[in-house]
């Protein structure tokens, strides 16, 4: 069937929406502190990938001073997850933000649980990879509670560094498992100095071309 019983608008948006299912999707799963962050910054250097952090995402919302912000900087606070559609919403409108120029997408912090990875895929389309960025509970910790003396945020305190740990290892661990299953699941070693974890990640990238 051709478009041409559609309106402008609604072809333009069929057209993102296939913009995206075609596009390179990356998950970077990891617990707090792992070092997410840090790798998808030298991958967006040297690949030039759009990143796209669901805290971030968030944390721009809370600086906003909106209503919703608001609600969201309790929940963080707490370490607990924001609402699904919020974070999913969200990331599906940076996406298409960038759907002409992007490269491939770095999904950073998401998802948290099984079913937001089930719902993104129903929304935006399949990842390409996974990137599982594992460290020790004990290296996250320390990370973290350095971290927390220059990053400002609410959330690196001891008390809420543990609620992540411990939500981390109860939601988001089956993502894992969850992905291995299709064989897209890269495990990378964030025990090591950060390039020698980066050298690792450049492997697991140059084999998706
Ligand atoms: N491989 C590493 N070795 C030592 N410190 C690291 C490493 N990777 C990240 N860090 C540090 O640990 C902290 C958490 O890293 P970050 O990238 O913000 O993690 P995440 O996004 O997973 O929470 C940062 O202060 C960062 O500089
Ligand atoms: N995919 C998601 N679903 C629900 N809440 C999320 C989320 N991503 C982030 N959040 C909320 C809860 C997290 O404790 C907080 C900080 O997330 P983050 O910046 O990704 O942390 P970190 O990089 O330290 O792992 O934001
Ligand atoms: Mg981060």
């Amino acid at each position: 069937m051709g478009l041409g019983c559609l309106s402008k608008s609604a072809v333009a948006v069929l057209k993102t929406d296939d913009k995206l299912k075609d596009a390179k999707i990356v998950f970077v799963v990891g617990g707090p502190g792992s070092g997410k962050g840090t790798q998808c910054e030298k991958i967006v250097a040297k690949y030039g990938y759009t990143h796209l952090s669901s805290g971030d995402l968030l944390r721009a919302e809370v600086a906003s001073g909106s209503e919703r912000g608001k609600q969201l900087q309790a929940i963080m606070q707490k370490g607990e997850l924001v609402p699904l559609d919020t974070v999913l919403d969200m990331i599906k409108e940076a996406m298409i933000a960038k759907a002409d120029v992007s490269k491939g997408y770095l999904i950073d912090g998401y998802p948290r649980e099984v079913k937001q990875g089930e719902e993104f895929e129903k929304k935006i389309g399949a990842p390409a990879l996974l990137l599982y960025v594992d460290a020790k509970a004990e290296t996250m910790v320390k990370r973290l509670m350095k971290r927390g003396e220059t990053s400002g945020r609410a959330d690196d305190n001891e008390e809420t560094i543990k609620k992540r740990l411990d939500l981390y290892y109860k939601a988001t661990e089956p993502v894992i498992a969850y992905y291995e299953k299709r064989g897209i699941v890269r495990k990378i070693n964030s025990e090591l100095p950060v390039d020698e974890v980066f050298a690792i990640v450049e492997k697991a990238i140059d084999e998706l071309k």
